[in-house]
């Protein structure tokens, strides 16, 4: 069977200039992600797990279609990824909302995109803000409502219009925790009920563990996929609390395992990155050049 998404010898690199006054300086290019390789199945629920600067984003913008991979290809359904397009449907960690949108109007929104009338429109609005337990909200504007309804708001807009599948970008990573947890069991709930692929990233453990049916684990840049884990709960949301259950323990611990050295290494590259930028700043200073 052909995987829904099929990433393929995946590299990124990015340009890097620093900006001399009028001249321009080629730095060395950062390499983002080296030799991506990952299949997700359809009705799929896939988190990547990675240290802070992995790639994690770059991977998703990929996916996207918003930028274009170095090297490498992402096929959906078999076809190459060639840019945006309304088989997938994102949700970032900002809400990324029209402020001077309802409700309503924001969820309606993809749906004028796609050339849905708006009678259907409705219909189709309504049928999403009640899956996302948001009835009665349906002509609050963003400011009215709080960070966890308005993340619910870009849920059911990006399922609104019927994406292949739903790309999620530490989406609850500005809320609190108990707004989280409550959005995470929300979100099983949802797909569920929608059966859509999701890829999730994230860089905590526990929502990787409590979310995915498999588990990539990058490694810190260039973002690479250490190790995919199963994990093998037959449902995340039964009554008892999962999060406490041995089995989750033990698989929350080995991805921290495969994590740990990762995360170190990320580190000590933010602390050299910082570093030398101050050098450059200094040398520039010292000789007189405005840097940018
Ligand atoms: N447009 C760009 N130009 C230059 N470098 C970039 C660009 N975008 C990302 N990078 C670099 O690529 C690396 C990966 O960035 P990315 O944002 O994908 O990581 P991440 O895993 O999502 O990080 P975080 O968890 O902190 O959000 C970082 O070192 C980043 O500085």
């Amino acid at each position: 069977m052909t995987a829904k998404i099929s990433i393929q010898h995946v590299q990124k690199s990015f340009r890097i200039q620093r900006n001399l006054g009028h001249l321009k300086e080629d730095l060395q290019p950062i390499s983002a992600l080296k030799d991506i390789n990952l299949e997700v199945k359809k009705g799929e629920f896939m988190v990547i797990v990675g240290p802070s600067g992995c790639g994690k984003s770059t991977l998703l913008d990929l996916l996207a279609g918003l930028t274009k991979p170095s090297s490498g290809q992402i096929l959906l359904d078999g076809k190459a990824i060639t840019g945006p397009n309304l088989d997938r449907g994102i949700v970032f960690q900002q809400y990324a909302l029209f402020p001077w949108k309802t409700t309503l109007a924001n969820v309606e929104f993809g749906l004028e995109a796609k050339g849905v009338g708006r009678k259907e429109r409705r219909k189709i609005a309504l049928e999403f803000i009640h899956l996302v337990g948001l009835a009665g909200f349906e002509n609050r504007y963003p400011h009215e409502i709080s960070g966890g309804m308005k993340q619910r708001v870009a849920i059911a807009r990006s399922l609104a219009y019927d994406p292949e599948v739903l790309l999620m970008d530490e989406p609850f990573a500005a809320l609190d925790a108990q707004t989280r947890e409550t959005l995470q069991s929300e979100l099983l709930r949802i797909w569920e009920a929608t059966q859509k692929t999701i890829i999730f990233i994230t860089h905590g453990i526990e929502e990787a563990v409590y979310l995915g049916q498999r588990v990539a684990v990058m490694t810190s840049r260039p973002g690479r996929i250490k190790k995919v884990i199963d994990i093998p709960f037959e449902s995340r949301r039964s009554e008892e609390d999962l999060r406490s259950h041995p089995d989750f323990v033990k698989l929350r611990h080995e991805v921290w395992d495969l994590l740990k050295d990762e995360v170190t290494r990320a580190q000590e590259q933010e602390i050299a990155k910082s570093l030398d930028g101050f050098e450059h700043n200094k040398s520039a200073l010292k000789g007189g050049v405005i840097n940018g």
